[in-house]
C-alpha cells in the first residue's frame, strides 16, 4: 500500500516553490500533477529533480487541452499513470498507446487503477500540496494503520534507499508525527519506554525519506538515509541488525566512494579518477570483452569488470546507482521506444579471419603483453595483481552449494551436476573394481606415456618418505621421538572443467599411495558426451588403488568428499588444484569444524613468471609463456625481463602471436594474455626481489648460468632452471608435482609432496632420573600459569621417588 495521501500540484510554475517549502510532502513517496497546467519539461524536471517522488502521476482535468503528442511525450518523461474522467478517453488514450494499467479513471468517488501500488485514491485523500500541513499527513498515517500489539506500537521496518534491510523498530502515535515533521528516523524504544530519535547519543542519525505502509496496514516501513560517522544503523556497530551487507554493487559504490575522497595518490583507482582516457578505454576493454564472453563463469567474469569500470565512471560524475536505477524506471514506463538496434560503428562487420583462424579462434586482434617498466612503482603493482574474484563473493555462490549437498547427499550431488556440467547422472559415484569398458579408447602409447610419468614421480615421491621415528633426548632420561603415519582417508580433487587433467590424478593418486593412505578416493567432473570420467583418469585410478571415483567437479564435489553422502565416504583431507569454486570450497570445509577435514593448499588458476635476459631464446620465452596461459582466462602469466633490448621483446611479442594463434585454445591465451604483462627490469636483484614479491606458483629461470642463481630464490611453488627445462616437464613426467599454490600462496605454502598424505606424531618417555631433570622446572612454569593439577601430576611422582619431601608445598 502506498501513502494514504496524494499530494496534488496545481500549477507547473509553483512545484519548486512548494517542494522547497514543505519538504515533508516528499515522504508521501508520490505526487500528481496537474498536467493542464505543466509543461512537460516541468514535468520532467520535477520527476529528475525529486528522487523521494518514486510515482508521478498526472491528472487530466475534463475537457483538457493537452494534445496527444503531449500526452505520450508526458507518459515518455516518467509520468506513471494518467487520472482521466471517462471511459471515451480511457479508449481515445489506449488507443494513443497508453496501456490500460497507467489509466486511473474517476468512478465518482475514487480514481480507480491497476498500477502496481497505486491503485484506487479516493478523492478525499488527493490533498491540494500547498495546504498540505504535517499533521494533516500524520492523521492520514495514522488513521490508515492497525496493530494487534497490548502497547498499541506499530512495527515498524527500516530499510535504505536500495531497500536493503537495515532492522525491525517499533512507532508510537507520538513518534510518526515527530518522524514527519522533522523528517528523521524517530521510534519508540520499548526498552526505555520512551521516544527514541535515532542517532542522538551514536551520532548515525537517519534522513527519513519514504512512509510506507504494508499490504494490509500493520505495519510500517520507514526508508531512511542512515548518516553521520560510520552510518551503521546496529547498537553493534554493523551496517543492519543482520550483519553487514554482501558487498554487492551497492558496496562497491560506497568503497569507490571512499576512494574518491582518500585514495592514495599511486593507487589504481586513483589512476583512473585522474586519467579520464585510461578509464574510457577500460570501459571499452571491458565492453568488447564482455561480448566475447561465451561460458556462464566468463559472462560473469566479464561483466563485473565492466560494472566495475562503469562504476568508476559513475561514482567520477556524481552519479549514484539510485540514479541509474531511476533512469532505468522511467525507461520502463516509456510507451514509445527506440527501435534499438545498434549505431553503424558497432555494427559488426564481416572481419576476413587471419591465417591461423582455423585453429579454433573467434576472437582476432594482436595478442601482445603489455610491458610495464619496473620503475613504474604502480604500474608494476597493476600487472603483477591477480585476476581473482573477491572471496566474499565467490564464497556467496559456494556456501548454499556447499550447505546443500550436505543436507541432500546424493540427491543434490545428481541435482548440482546437472547445472552445472549439464550431465544427467543416476549414481554419482563409480566403485572399483572399475568397469574395464571405462578403459575404452585408452591407447598403449598412452599407457605407456602414464606408466613411465608415474613411474618418475613415484621416485622422486618415494624418496621423500620419512619412515624413520626420528628420536632426541634432549636431557638424561627425556626421550622426544616423532614418527609419521599416513592420513588415513583422502579425496583427490581432478580438474574436468575446460581441461582433463589425468596428469593431476597420478601427481595426487601416486603420492598417496606412497605414504600408504588407507583409502583414496577421486573426484572429477563427468564429460557431456557420456557422463564418464576420461579412461585416462580411471587407468590411474586403477594403477594407484582408488576405492572410488566421485562423479562431480566444483564445490560440490568438495563437499561430498568433506561431509560424505550415502555412498560417498568422508574423507579427513582433500588435496589437489581447481577453479575459484573449488578452491573456494576446499577453503569453507576446513574451516568447518564439523567436516573435520583438512587441505593441502589453496591451489588454483595457473600462472607462471618468467626471469630472461637478453641470452633467451624468443620462442622458448613465449612456449613457456602460453603453455600457462591456455589453462583459463583466469591464469596469469608474466615475463620478467633482465635489461631486454627493444629488439629481444619485439621477438618475444611476435612469438606470443604467432605461436598463440597456432593453439586450438586461442581464444583463452587471448582472454590470459588481456591481463599479463612484460615487466622490464635493470638487474638480476631487481628481477627476483620481483618474483619473490609476486610468489608464483611456477618460477623459470632462462638466464645465463641459471643455477647460480637459485639461491636468490624465496618464494616459488616450482622452480624450472635453464633454457632446456619447459615447464610442462615438471606438469606430466619429470617427477615433480604439479600441484602449487596460487595466488602468492607460495610465501608460505609448499607444493604437494609425500608429506602432504601424512602426519607426524611425537611421543616422549621420561625416567626418574629424567624427572629429576626437568621436574622443577614444569613445577614452576605450572605454578605461574596457576595450574595446580600440572604441577601436582609432577610433584606427587618426584615425592614418591623420593626427589622431594614430603613437606614439598
Ligand atoms: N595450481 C595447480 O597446481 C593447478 C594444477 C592443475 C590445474 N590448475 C588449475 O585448475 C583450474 C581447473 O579449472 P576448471 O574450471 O578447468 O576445472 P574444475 O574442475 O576446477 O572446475 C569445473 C567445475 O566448476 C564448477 N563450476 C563451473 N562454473 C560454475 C558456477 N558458475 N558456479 C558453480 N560451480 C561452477 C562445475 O561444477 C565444474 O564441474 C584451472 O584454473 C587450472 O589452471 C591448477
Ligand atoms: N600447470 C598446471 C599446474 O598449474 C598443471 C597441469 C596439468 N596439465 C597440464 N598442466
Ligand atoms: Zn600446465
Amino acid at each position: 500500500m502506498v501513502f494514504p495521501i496524494l499530494p496534488f500540484f496545481a500549477a507547473g510554475k509553483d512545484l519548486k516553490s512548494v517542494t522547497e517549502a514543505k519538504p515533508f510532502i516528499s515522504l508521501t513517496g508520490q505526487a500528481l500533477l496537474d498536467l493542464s497546467k505543466t509543461s512537460v519539461e516541468e514535468a520532467a524536471a520535477f520527476i529528475e529533480e525529486n528522487k523521494s517522488y518514486k510515482f508521478v502521476c498526472g491528472l487530466l482535468q475534463p475537457g483538457h487541452q493537452v494534445s496527444d503528442d503531449d500526452i505520450v511525450r508526458f507518459v515518455n518523461c516518467g509520468i506513471a499513470v494518467l487520472f482521466i474522467a471517462s471511459e471515451e478517453e480511457a479508449n481515445r488514450l489506449q488507443q494513443l498507446g497508453v496501456p490500460q494499467e497507467r489509466l486511473a479513471l474517476d468512478n465518482g468517488s475514487a480514481y480507480v487503477s491497476q498500477f502496481e501500488i497505486v491503485q484506487d485514491f479516493a478523492k478525499d485523500r488527493i490533498i491540494d500540496a500547498s495546504s498540505l500541513t504535517e499533521s494533516q499527513m500524520a492523521q492520514a498515517l495514522l488513521s490508515s494503520i492497525k496493530t494487534d500489539r497490548e502497547d498499541k506500537l506499530y512495527t515498524t521496518l527500516v530499510v535504505d534507499t536500495y531497500q536493503r534491510c537495515l532492522g525491525l523498530v517499533y512507532s508510537s502515535e507520538e513518534s510518526v508525527k515527530m518522524a514527519i515533521e522533522k523528517q528523521v528516523g524517530v521510534y519508540f524504544s520499548r526498552s526505555r519506554n520512551e521516544i527514541w530519535v535515532k542517532g542522538l547519543t551514536s551520532g548515525n542519525t537517519q534522513k527519513l525519506v519514504n512512509i510506507q505502509l504494508d499490504c494490509d496496514g500493520d505495519a510500517l516501513k520507514f526508508v531512511v538515509v542512515q548518516e553521520g560517522k560510520k552510518s551503521d544503523f546496529c547498537h553493534l556497530n554493523t551496517a543492519s541488525c543482520y550483519g553487514e551487507f554482501q558487498h554487492g554493487l551497492v558496496g562497491l559504490e560506497q568503497l569507490l566512494r571512499q576512494r574518491m575522497e582518500n585514495a592514495p595518490e599511486k593507487s589504481y583507482t586513483r589512476r583512473l579518477f585522474n586519467d579520464p582516457a585510461l578509464l574510457t578505454a577500460k570501459i571499452k576493454e571491458e565492453a568488447e570483452e564482455l561480448t566475447e564472453a561465451n561460458t556462464k563463469s566468463e559472462v560473469s567474469w566479464e561483466a563485473a569488470d565492466l560494472f566495475y569500470f562503469a562504476m568508476v565512471k559513475l561514482v567520477a560524475s556524481g552519479v549514484s546507482l539510485e540514479d541509474v536505477e531511476r533512469n532505468l524506471h522511467v525507461k520502463h514506463l516509456k510507451i514509445t521506444r527506440r527501435k534499438g538496434d545498434a549505431k553503424p560503428k558497432f555494427v559488426k562487420q564481416e572481419a576476413k579471419p587471419e591465417p591461423a583462424q582455423e585453429a579454433g579462434a573467434t576472437l582476432t586482434g594482436d595478442i601482445e603483453l603489455e610491458v610495464v617498466s619496473g620503475k613504474d612503482k604502480e604500474g608494476v603493482a597493476a600487472a603483477l595483481s591477480r585476476p581473482i574474484q573477491r572471496t566474499s563473493e565467490i564464497m556467496h555462490l559456494v556456501n548454499p552449494i556447499v550447505e546443500k549437498v550436505r543436507a541432500e547427499g546424493n540427491k543434490a550431488l545428481i541435482e548440482l551436476t546437472s547445472k552445472f556440467d549439464g550431465v544427467q547422472l543416476e549414481q554419482p559415484v563409480l566403485e572399483a573394481p572399475f568397469p574395464e569398458e571405462y578403459l575404452d579408447g585408452l591407447t598403449q602409447e598412452m599407457r605407456d606415456a602414464l606408466d613411465l610419468s608415474m613411474e618418475n614421480v613415484r621416485k622422486f615421491h618415494e624418496a621423500q618418505l620419512q619412515k624413520e621415528t626420528l628420536e632426541v633426548e634432549t636431557q638424561p632420561g627425556v626421550l622426544c621421538s616423532r614418527f609419521p603415519r599416513p592420513i588415513e582417508r583422502v579425496g583427490l580433487y581432478i580438474p574436468g572443467g575446460t581441461a582433463v587433467l589425468p596428469s593431476t590424478a597420478l601427481m595426487l593418486g601416486v603420492p598417496a599411495r606412497v605414504a600408504q593412505c588407507k583409502e583414496i578416493v577421486f573426484a572429477s567432473p563427468p564429460r557431456k558426451s557420456d557422463g564418464r570420467v576420461s579412461p585416462e583418469v580411471v587407468y590411474v585410478a586403477q594403477k594407484v588403488g582408488a576405492s572410488k571415483i566421485v562423479l562431480a567437479g566444483g564445490a560440490q564435489a568438495v563437499a561430498a568428499m568433506a561431509y560424505g553422502t550415502e555412498t560417498i565416504p568422508k574423507v579427513d583431507k582433500i588435496l589437489g588444484p581447481g577453479n575459484q569454486f573449488v578452491t573456494a570450497a576446499k577453503m569453507y570445509v576446513q574451516n568447518d569444524t564439523q567436516a573435520l577435514c583438512s587441505i593441502d593448499m589453496p591451489a588454483g588458476p595457473s600462472e607462471v613468471l618468467v626471469i630472461a635476459d637478453e641470452n633467451a631464446d624468443a620462442d622458448f620465452v613465449a612456449s613457456d609463456l602460453l603453455s600457462q596461459a591456455e589453462h583459463g582466462i583466469d591464469s596469469q602469466v608474466i615475463l620478467v625481463g633482465i635489461a631486454l633490448s627493444e629488439q629481444k621483446i619485439a621477438e618475444i611479442q611476435q612469438a606470443v602471436h604467432d605461436q598463440a594463434l597456432q593453439l586450438p585454445r586461442v581464444d583463452i591465451v587471448r582472454k590470459c594474455i588481456a591481463h599479463s604483462s612484460i615487466i622490464l627490469c635493470n638487474s638480476s636483484e631487481e628481477a627476483f626481489d620481483m618474483s619473490n614479491d609476486y610468489a608464483p606458483e611456477h618460477l623459470i629461470l632462462q638466464i645465463k648460468d641459471a643455477a647460480k642463481y637459485v639461491p636468490l630464490v624465496f618464494n616459488a611453488g616450482s622452480v624450472f632452471v635453464g633454457a632446456y627445462t619447459p615447464e610442462s616437464c615438471g606438469d606430466y613426467s619429470s617427477g615433480t608435482n604439479h600441484t602449487l599454490p596460487t595466488y602468492g600462496y607460495a610465501r608460505q605454502y609448499s607444493g604437494v609432496n609425500t608429506s602432504t598424505f601424512q602426519k607426524f606424531i611425537t611421543a616422549q618417555s621420561v625416567t626418574p632420573q629424567g624427572l629429576e631433570n626437568i621436574g622443577r622446572a614444569v613445577m614452576t612454569v605450572a605454578k605461574v600459569e596457576g595450574l595446580d593439577a600440572h604441577r601436582n601430576a609432577v610433584k606427587i611422582r618426584m615425592q614418591k621417588l623420593g626427589l622431594l619431601p614430603e613437606s614439598f608445598q
